[in-house]
């Protein structure tokens, strides 16, 4: 059979799917910045934190472009004194995934870690929370964003700022002045420790 003829069998391809392909394509080849932050007040809490950010660095269509300082902090939302203190640092990543995939990766990771829920912030080995994917604003439960604690958070807030000092919170302001009005005492930066970013 002439090859050059035309396959009988083989369908046109409908507009919708193309369209489709070309949109994903368009995320593949632009990339979104995504802000996640990461706790930690069981076990080794720093080795932990690493191995969530070399995890996600294992991530296709994730990179860690930059990790902020370790703090360690106390716990917010509980009674003082009822929970061991937390590491908590914030990462930049560059990403091609769709908000909805970032998220359950970060889910993955904290089973990785054998979390566990019991309670409404109860101690865990570690937490993954997306706080800011491009400048996505919505209330979806499953995925809020920007997250909706995030912006009274001083132990977010305080990594935030030294690892993206202009960040904005999306539709809340800029994170140097949301730092501004929240409490900070119990947020302190463990110069002695600190994060790899991964090659
Ligand atoms: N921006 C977000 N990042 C991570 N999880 C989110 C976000 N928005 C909504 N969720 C949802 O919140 C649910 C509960 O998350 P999780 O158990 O980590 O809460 P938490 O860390 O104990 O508390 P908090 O949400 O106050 O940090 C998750 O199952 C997830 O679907
Ligand atoms: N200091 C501190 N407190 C918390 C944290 C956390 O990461 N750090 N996470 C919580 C639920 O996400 C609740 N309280």
């Amino acid at each position: 059979m002439n090859p050059m003829q035309s396959d009988p069998t083989v369908q046109p391809v409908p507009a919708s799917v193309t369209q489709r392909v070309d949109a994903a394509d368009i995320t593949l080849s632009n990339p979104k910045w995504a802000v996640i932050g990461l706790g930690s007040n069981l076990g080794n809490r720093l080795e932990t934190l690493q191995g969530a950010v070399d995890l996600l660095e294992d991530t296709p269509g994730v990179r860690v472009k930059a990790v902020s300082p370790v703090y360690e902090t106390e716990p917010w939302g509980v009674d003082s004194g009822s929970q061991p203190s937390y590491f908590n640092a914030v990462i930049l990543v560059k990403t091609t995934l769709p908000p909805s995939s970032l998220l359950e990766r970060g889910q993955a990771i904290e089973e990785a870690f054998d979390r566990v829920r019991e309670e409404r912030w109860g101690p865990r080995t570690i937490d993954v929370d997306i706080l800011s994917y491009a400048d996505v604003i919505s209330d979806d439960p499953v995925l809020t964003l920007p997250h909706p604690r995030a912006h009274e958070r001083g132990f977010v807030l305080a990594p935030w700022h030294d690892v993206d000092p202009e960040a904005q919170v999306p539709g809340r302001g800029a994170v140097a002045e949301l730092l501004g009005a929240v409490p900070t005492d119990g947020v302190l930066a463990r110069a002695d420790l600190e994060l790899r970013l991964p090659e």
